[in-house]
This record gives structure tokens, C-alpha cells and sequence, in this order.
């Protein structure tokens, strides 16, 4: 465990991700070009962005612009709320293929079910037609509980190559991520170290201190362990260095546990079940 190489997980149709990346939202549009060619400099191969954040052109600007391969970079967009409608779907492919400006996008995500918005069954079908045409590599779903998962396969050919959700040692969503594996979904974990909450955790700094590592690596690392993509967000090079040095030390099977006890089925972010926002 000398180097500190990111590795890599298999989805379901075979493409590979890097199991770190970086995450964009809340990275203003000025500022996201810069923030994303730091995380490429500091070895980061992997870049989360949405519809939503609004800063889908500056990603694809970064990555063209940082001379590293293209097929050596993983690119994740979501659909926007406002765009479940199956003839919008498509157009919303068509234009984050735009902005992004790099070709077909490795991974591309409903980013809501929005149980009362249209059908998210249809927006799928919609999402299945782009990819069987090769516009995306990949297709997955963010924030899919359980059920909402379960009419998708009853309903529908393609499997989500992930589930985007919310999960962090707060909140662990161990039922769902159960459910994601037993159905080849791969879970990626989004605000995994809880927005910034779990660091000034007790039972963290304690095993930071035991590893010599900071809080925010320890829990980083606790999901990779777990088995789960995750893809810290930060405006600083330096945390966001740090975020990715996290593959040359190992929790042992105790310091997990510890962790483990700290779930608290305290959710940050909307509920899926009853989030129905869509922008104007
Ligand atoms: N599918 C979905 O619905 C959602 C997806 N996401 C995705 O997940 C990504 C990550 O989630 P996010 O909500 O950003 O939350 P994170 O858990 O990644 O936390 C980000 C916050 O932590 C701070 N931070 C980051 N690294 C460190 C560090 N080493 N030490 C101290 N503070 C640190 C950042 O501040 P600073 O920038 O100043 O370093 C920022 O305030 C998003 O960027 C987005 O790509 C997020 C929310 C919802
Ligand atoms: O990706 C996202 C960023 O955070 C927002 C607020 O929690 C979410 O609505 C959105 O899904």
C-alpha cells in the first residue's frame, strides 16, 4: 500500500470508475474550471457534476483542456428536475453533451425520482433509448429509495449502473446499499463526509489520531472500504489533495465497527419520497 493510486470498480455493463472522484456542487461557474484542473493535477480521474450545479461547460473545459487522455477521465451529469418529460430527456441529453463537449458522457444520471413529478419510468425509457444510441456509456439513477428501484427493474431493460445517493456515518443507508449490490447497482455515496458535519466528530478525531490521519480522510476511507464510489467536493486544492490521499493507510476491522456505531438516521438533504422540486 506504498502508492496512492485510486483504484477502480466495475459497473454493470462493464465501464470502469474510479471508486474517488471529485465533487462540483456549490462550486460557482467562475471558479469551477480552475477547481477541476487542480483535482486532475493532484491525480483525481473521476468528475461529478450535475444539470443543476451550472457548471457542466467549465468541467468539460477543464478536462479538454488538462492534456490527460479523454478516455482516462470519468464524467458523471444528471438530468435536471425540470426535464422528466421523455421528449425533454432527451433534449436535456443533447444538451449536457454540449456543454460538456467531450463526447459521449461516461455516466448520466436521473437525478431525482420525483414520485409525484410525471413518471420516472418513462424518463428512464428515455434514458435507455440515448444509451442503446451510444450518446451515454453509462446510465444510473441519484436518490432511488428502494421502491422507486423496484418498479424501475419490474418496468424497464437496463439496469442503473449506480445509485447516487446521500449516505455518510450519520446516515449509512445500509437496507438500500444491500438492495443497490444484491441488483449489480453499484451505490455512490454523495456528501460523504456530511457536508462538512462529521469533523468534529469525537470517535473520527480519536481514530485520526490513532492512523495519523485527519478526520475527513478517515471517514473518506471508511467509505472506501465499504465498497462504495464516493466523490468529496472542496474549493481548496489542498483539502482536495488531502481528500484523495486515502489509499495508502487501512482502517483494521475495529475501527470500522467504531465508525459503523455511529449511525444516526440523521438525513441532510431532501427526502426522495416526498422531494418533487422542479426549477422554473
Ligand atoms: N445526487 C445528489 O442529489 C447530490 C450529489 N452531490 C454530489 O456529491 C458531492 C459531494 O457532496 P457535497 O454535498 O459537496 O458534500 P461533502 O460531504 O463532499 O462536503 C463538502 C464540504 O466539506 C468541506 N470539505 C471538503 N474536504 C474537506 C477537508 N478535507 N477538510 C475540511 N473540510 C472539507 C468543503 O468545504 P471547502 O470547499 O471549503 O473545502 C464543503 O463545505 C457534490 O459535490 C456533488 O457532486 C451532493 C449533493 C446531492
Ligand atoms: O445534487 C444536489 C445538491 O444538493 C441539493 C440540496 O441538497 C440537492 O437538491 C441536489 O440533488
Amino acid at each position: 500500500m506504498a502508492d496512492n493510486t485510486i483504484p477502480s470498480l466495475d459497473l454493470n455493463n462493464g465501464v470502469a470508475i474510479p471508486q474517488l472522484g471529485f465533487g462540483t456542487y456549490q462550486i460557482a461557474p467562475a471558479d469551477t474550471k480552475a477547481a477541476v484542473l487542480a483535482a486532475l493535477e493532484a491525480g483525481y480521474r473521476h468528475i461529478d457534476t450535475a444539470q443543476m450545479y451550472g457548471n457542466e461547460r467549465e468541467v468539460g473545459e477543464a478536462v479538454r483542456e488538462s492534456g490527460i487522455a479523454r478516455d482516462e477521465v470519468f464524467v458523471t451529469s444528471k438530468l435536471n428536475n425540470n426535464a422528466h418529460d421523455p421528449a425533454a430527456a432527451v433534449d436535456a441529453v443533447a444538451r449536457s453533451t454540449e456543454a460538456l463537449d467531450l463526447g459521449p458522457i461516461d455516466l448520466y444520471l436521473v437525478h431525482w425520482p420525483l414520485p409525484e413529478v410525471g413518471d420516472y419510468v418513462d424518463t428512464w425509457r428515455a434514458l435507455e433509448d440515448r444509451y442503446a444510441a451510444g450518446a451515454l456509456r453509462s446510465i444510473g439513477v441519484s436518490n432511488f429509495q428502494r421502491s422507486h428501484l423496484e418498479r424501475l427493474l419490474a418496468n424497464t431493460e437496463v439496469v442503473p449502473a449506480v445509485n447516487q445517493i446521500e449516505a455518510h456515518p450519520y446516515f449509512q443507508q445500509t437496507p438500500l446499499r444491500t438492495f443497490n449490490r444484491e441488483h449489480g447497482i453499484v451505490t455512490e455515496a454523495w456528501a460523504p463526509i456530511a457536508q462538512g458535519a462529521v469533523l468534529d466528530d469525537p470517535v473520527l478525531a480519536e481514530i485520526a489520531a490513532e492512523v495519523g490521519r485527519s478526520v475527513a480522510q478517515v471517514t473518506l476511507r471508511w467509505h472506501i472500504q465499504r465498497g462504495d464510489v464516493i466523490f468529496p467536493k472542496s474549493s481548496s486544492p489542498a483539502r482536495a489533495a488531502e481528500n484523495s490521499a486515502i489509499f495508502d493507510f487501512e482502517l483494521s476491522a475495529a475501527q470500522s465497527a467504531r465508525i459503523d456505531a455511529l449511525d444516526a438516521d440523521r438525513r441532510l438533504g431532501p427526502d426522495p419520497d416526498t422531494f418533487n422540486w422542479v426549477p422554473a
